[in-house]
């Protein structure tokens, strides 16, 4: 892969908690305006790679990071990079739909107040949002609706909305279909791939169909290693390495 096209990378990442390590020797490169799926069993280390990429780890206090994790080739936890900084260009969304308990508008206005983005622009940027988030006709007659009370799916696209109304570069997505029914699943799906369009999208699953339909590469990580990367396609029909073959082919998981 050129560099040109390399958005976010890892370098000799290892990771412990206390005492225990969880993430061994990780390099890996995501790719520009690409999808990339994390797959691998539970407690290989998928969400621990993901969240360093937000700085989620900061307040961990037995945790230790030793590497490199660059955006753009710049380091996220370099003293002159400040963490609100990062995460306004590193955007996450989570398992559980985490909507605040406020209105459906305030929901996106709020991050757009607290990053100072003028008054007068915040309206048409709340619109924008959701209407790049797929809910835009589902809600925009009772903008001012507490967020709690849309559905699950309905919650979790207002959440992408949230991170997209902020133009992050990058946008992480931990099993952001895990909670929802298949038809709310889909249309999450949909908007994954529109999105990637205008971002570099990483995102941790568990569900193999999904990685197929939407990824266009993925990494496959055992036991706090990344044992295989590759084309979505290739990776799950011509897998290289047992490990890999075994977990795409269901032997365990
Ligand atoms: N804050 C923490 N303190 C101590 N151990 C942790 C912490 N967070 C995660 N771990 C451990 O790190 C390992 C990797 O966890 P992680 O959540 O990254 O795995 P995962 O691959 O995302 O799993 P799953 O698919 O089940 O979500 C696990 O053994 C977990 O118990």
């Amino acid at each position: 892969m050129k560099d040109s096209q390399t958005k976010l990378a890892a370098s000799g990442i290892n990771l412990w908690f206390g005492s225990k390590q969880v993430l061994k020797n990780i390099h890996v490169r995501f790719e520009k305006n690409k999808v990339t799926a994390l797959i691998g069993p539970s407690g290989c280390g998928k969400s621990t790679l993901l969240r360093c990429f937000n700085r989620m780890h900061d307040l961990t206090s037995d945790a230790r990071i030793e590497g490199d994790f660059l955006l753009d080739g710049k380091n996220i936890y370099d003293a002159d990079f400040p963490v609100t900084q990062v995460r306004r260009r590193i955007g996450m969304v989570f398992q559980k739909p985490n909507p605040f308990p406020k209105s459906i508008y305030e929901n996106i206005n709020y991050g757009l107040k607290i990053n100072q983005v003028p008054k007068e622009q915040r309206p048409r940027i709340v619109e924008n949002a959701l209407k790049e988030s797929f809910i835009w006709e589902e809600v925009k007659d009772d903008l001012l609706r507490p967020a709690t009370r849309l559905s699950g799916g309905q919650q979790q696209r207002l959440c992408i909305a949230r991170a997209v109304a902020l133009r992050p570069e990058v946008i992480l997505m931990d099993e952001p279909c895990s909670a929802l029914d298949p038809i709310s699943t889909s249309k999450i799906e949909e908007l994954i791939v529109k999105l990637k369009e205008n971002y570099t999208i990483v995102i941790v699953t568990h569900n193999m169909q999904q990685a197929q339909r939407i990824a266009d590469k993925t990494v496959f990580m055992y036991l706090g290693e990344i044992i295989e990367e590759n084309n979505t396609m290739s990776l799950f029909n011509n897998p290289q390495h047992e490990l890999t073959a075994n977990y795409v082919g269901g032997k365990f998981g």
